[in-house]
């Protein structure tokens, strides 16, 4: 009898499979409670077999039992499915999350689970990646116990009380799918045309309906032959690498830095045991929703009645729906509301999230610097304004930081948190920290106008304007950048974000002039290229979805689906004749590089102006705040990929094209790093800071 624990002492040999070398799958040692060690793949080839362990496992003939404590993913739930019988503690977690990682179960994972516990339950967790509970792996088949004691002692109680049993029924390899209800092919079908549609690019959920359906359709040597090669066209794509990259940025980028020499490990968050939020329009709501979740008890201050009335409601249904989609009750006990500011008195952290107004926060901020506790963090959910300005507001400036949430804020996992130059450490780690509890992906970045996300995307946006005025069409645009993976392209996200909100911040700073600006100053602004295309659709009141018409027409006010509009094109004709712009066709590779890589400029002017540490805090940003397709790894993994030298060239062409739009012009660290030879993108930050150490 042999036992297995899912996260102490794997009983597995420490080397692995020759069918996964002959995959490209070596792992130096047996699979983890987590799965095989990602940093392994590809590694120098050594060890023994890891699916003919498995194998031997169950062709024993003694009844091998798994004790399952912590985790059992991937690699580490594929060997318990090995074993004749599977024992899981009561706070275990177990699923197949390889696709989140570009990849497919490939030790006889997606062979297994169909067999034991049917075709559409196995879909859908391998399909996802999703982990389960143990109570769940208990009602779905996949354990055979679950026990609130010492796992292996009742994994030892469980063998004796089967031992001398027969094994064959056991030996799940042996045995076939259960039938499904319905056609099985018809199944499939729809689960792959849902599948592509889902996966808008990324080819690992794909390769994983294919595997389960070998499960479903061939005997389980031939299944695991087609396993096999499944995995043998994920293993080396870079789509997997892009995954694989991404998993450890989200990590890296909570051992954050500032160029002041703050650190992660040397900075001690304060205590967050009550927070208050101020505003309750979308963002406070959904702020506000997202700690209460979280277990914070929330005190949400709204000064307009009728907001306040409209928020309580509001915040009630969200936490509501949340409940029920995880099966919890509703934190409602969490929330508190008020139209007095004097009730954040006692509170440990604020989140400002009134209105985008600069006079209106400044005052906020006074308010609450006289109000609060001494100690307390006073946070701003701003967008892009100056952090440091509002610090200058309150009595103790260093306990002032920015936590830009993403909307919806109890769904997107996006938390920039925004230091100014007198933010201490402990005021970053305080709101850090309270990020990650929140289920955030929280990314320390400098204080600039748009701070990193905002930043970069005004020059992608420039370059969106300005292939309208050159001969594009908002399909073409859009069309491009869907193709490459990204949900909605920017036309479509402009309606349905509303033109109006960035009208608001054109007009601002200066950009949006009143009325209709001809000549050739309509298209120059502080002595650059600017496009008035957008100005000119909010004075014609188009202002996307909420008004039924803005880059596209929607029916009415309020429609949600985008069909191009006839108006627009011959708009646009107008528009170019009446400023001497002759259209060309453009090709959609040109609209994906002068959009990309003009952001990918940005982000590199961002990482040498120290306002990023490095590549993976502009890529978590982007995958998980502004939709960049995850298997694409970032913009900054992406331009490694592309090679360094291509984008060089290209932004060089474009710059040359386009003199009067400086950011296509190269950014100096891009050049640097190209002359030192390109680096692997993990290299970039320590390249980085020996670039500036020659400076
Ligand atoms: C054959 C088979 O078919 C295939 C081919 C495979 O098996 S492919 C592999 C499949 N397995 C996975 O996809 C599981 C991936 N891991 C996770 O989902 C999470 O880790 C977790 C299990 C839910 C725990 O979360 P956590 O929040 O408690 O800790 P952490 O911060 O995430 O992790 C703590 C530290 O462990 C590191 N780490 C975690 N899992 C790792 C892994 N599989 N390989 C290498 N390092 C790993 C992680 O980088 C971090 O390092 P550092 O930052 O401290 O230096």
């Amino acid at each position: 009898m042999g036992g297995f624990c899912g996260n102490k002492n794997i009983l597995a040999p420490k080397k692995c499979s020759g069918e996964a070398r002959h995959r490209g799958l070596t792992q130096n040692s047996a699979p983890g409670p987590k799965g095989a060690d990602i940093k392994e793949f590809g590694d120098s080839e050594s060890g023994p077999p890891l699916i003919p362990m498995i194998h031997a496992i169950e062709a024993g003939n003694k009844p091998m039992v798994a004790a399952i404590e912590g985790f059992a993913l991937g690699g580490g739930l594929e060997l318990a499915l090995g074993c004749h019988y599977r024992i899981a503690h009561s706070k275990a977690r177990l699923g197949l999350p390889e696709v989140t990682l570009g990849l497919l179960p490939a030790a006889g994972g997606s062979q297994r689970l169909p067999r034991l516990i049917g075709v559409p339950a196995a879909l859908d967790l391998i399909i996802t990646g999703r982990h389960v509970t143990a109570a769940e792996a208990l009602q779905l088949g996949i354990v055979d116990q679950v026990t609130d004691h010492h796992t292996v002692d009742a994994a030892v109680k469980f063998a004796l009380s089967v031992a001398g049993r027969p094994l064959d029924a056991r030996r799940i390899s042996s045995y076939s799918c259960p039938p499904v209800s319905g056609d099985l092919d018809a199944l499939f079908e729809e689960v792959m045309r849902k599948v592509r549609r889902g996966a808008r690019g990324a080819i690992a959920p794909v390769a994983c309906v294919q595997a389960v359906r070998a499960a479903a359709t061939l005997p389980y040597a031939r299944g695991m032959e087609r396993e096999r090669e499944l995995m043998a066209t994920l293993f080396t794509s870079g789509q997997a690498r892009a995954l694989q990259y991404s998993f450890f940025a989200q990590r890296a980028v909570s051992r954050w830095s500032t160029p002041s020499g703050a650190r992660w490990d040397a900075s001690a968050p304060k205590p967050v045991r009550k927070v208050a939020v101020i505003g309750l329009g979308t963002m406070g709501r959904g702020i506000a929703v997202a700690l209460a979740q979280a277990g914070f008890p929330v005190v949400s201050v709204e000064t307009q009645e009728k907001q306040l009335t409209e928020a309580k409601r509001a915040v009630s249904q969200m936490l509501e729906r949340g409940a029920k989609r995880r099966g919890v009750a509703a934190p409602l006990d969490k929330m508190s509301y008020s139209s007095n500011i004097q009730a954040v008195a006692d509170v440990d952290l604020v989140i400002e999230a009134v209105f985008e107004d600069m006079g209106l926060k400044k005052k906020i901020f006074q308010q609450l610097s006289a109000v609060c506790k001494p100690d307390a963090l006073l946070c701003t959910n701003t967008s892009s304004l100056d952090v440091d300005q509002l610090a200058s507001q309150t009595r103790n400036p260093e306990l002032v930081v920015g936590m830009h949430f993403f909307a919806p804020a109890h769904v997107m996992k996006l938390l920039e948190v925004v230091y100014g130059p007198r933010s201490s450490p402990q005021a970053l780690a305080t709101a850090m920290q309270l990020g990650k509890k929140m289920g955030k992906v929280s990314v320390a970045v400098g204080n600039c106008p748009g701070f990193v996300g905002n930043r970069m995307l005004k020059a992608y946006v420039e370059q969106a304007f300005f292939l309208l005025e050159e001969g594009a069409t908002p399909e073409l645009v859009d069309s491009a950048l869907e193709e490459f993976g990204f949900s909605m392209g920017f036309f479509k996200v402009s309606d349905l974000s509303g033109l109006d909100v960035g009208w608001k911040v054109r007009k601002e700073d200066g950009l949006a002039l009143p009325g209709v600006s001809t000549g050739p100053s309509a298209r120059i602004r502080q002595g650059r290229r600017y496009s008035p295309l957008g100005d000119l659709l909010c004075q014609r009141g188009r202002f996307g979805q909420k008004t039924g018409s803005g880059w596209y027409q929607y029916g009415k006010p309020g429609g949600r689906v985008a069909t191009p509009d006839p108006w627009l094109h011959s708009f646009l004709e107008e528009y170019r004749a009446q400023h001497g712009l002759v259209p060309r066709r453009i090709d959609p590779q040109e609209v994906l590089e002068r959009c990309l890589y003009a952001l990918i400029n940005e982000g590199f002017r961002i990482l040498e102006d120290g306002i990023a540490a490095g590549p993976e805090d502009i890529d978590c940003i982007y995958v998980f705040g502004y939709g960049w397709p995850h298997y694409r790894g970032g913009p900054m993994f992406y331009a490694a990929m592309v090679g360094l030298p291509k984008v060089l060239e290209r932004l060089e062409h474009y710059y040359r094209a386009h003199p009067d739009v400086p950011d296509l012009q190269p950014c100096s660290l891009l050049r640097r790093l190209v002359a030192s030879g390109s680096p692997p993108v993990q290299k970039w930050k320590e390249a980085i800071k020996k670039l500036h150490s020659q400076l």
